[in-house]
């Protein structure tokens, strides 16, 4: 596996493992903490999730934990595709505000590794979509934060407008309210 894109001054990884083919299908090492330290992501993960979305045009998020349970996320899709976006929520950043977003698919087996001060939010582009992620903090009902999707100062070009959402998150504040990232 190695890094093939870097987003946001290098701290937003896309990372491409290597998938072996042969006549049986493929196989491929998806997570090599050694080989990741290279890229200095030697983050120590402690816990597993994982999603399935029914319908195209799900969005989930945006979403992030605040300190000390800030989490940093490891993400990859399993069946299906998503068009993944992270946004830098450190008001001390230079990039504070701005967004990326990148297609992670069963197909390209690319994965997404999100530090820390990002909020990190996906739409679904295939029915039956599943999202696998580590996170290197358990999850906390307490210091979960979500910013709106549609915030128009943030921007993000979704790539479906006939989106299915949680009422949790219809209802985030927009970044200028939010609880964020110092
Ligand atoms: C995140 C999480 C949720 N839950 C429970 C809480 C709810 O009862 C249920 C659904 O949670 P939620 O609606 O927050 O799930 P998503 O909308 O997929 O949230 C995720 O969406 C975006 C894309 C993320 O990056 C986050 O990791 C995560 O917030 O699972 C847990 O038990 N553990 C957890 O770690």
């Amino acid at each position: 596996m190695k890094v093939t894109k870097t987003f946001f001054n290098g701290e937003v990884k896309l990372i491409t493992p290597k998938a072996h083919y042969d006549d049986r299908g493929f196989f491929m090492e998806t997570y090599q903490y050694e080989k990741l330290t290279k890229y200095k992501l030697n983050t120590v993960f402690s816990q597993d999730n994982h999603s399935m979305s029914y319908h195209t045009g799900t969005i989930r998020g945006l979403h992030y934990q605040l300190p000390p349970m800030a989490q940093t996320k490891l993400v990859r899709v399993i069946r299906g595709a998503i068009f993944d976006v992270v946004v830098d929520i450190r008001k001390s950043s230079s990039t504070f505000g701005e967004w990326i977003g990148v297609e992670l698919s069963s197909d390209n087996k690319k994965q997404l590794y999100i530090p820390k001060g990002f909020a990190h939010g996906f739409c679904t582009k295939m029915d039956n979509t599943e999202v696998i992620y580590k996170v290197d903090a358990n999850y906390s009902r307490t210091l979960e934060r979500g910013i709106l999707w549609n915030d128009s100062n943030i921007g993000i070009s979704w790539p479906k407008d006939n989106t299915i959402l949680s009422d949790k998150d219809k209802n985030h504040p927009l970044l200028k309210d939010a609880d964020v990232f110092v």
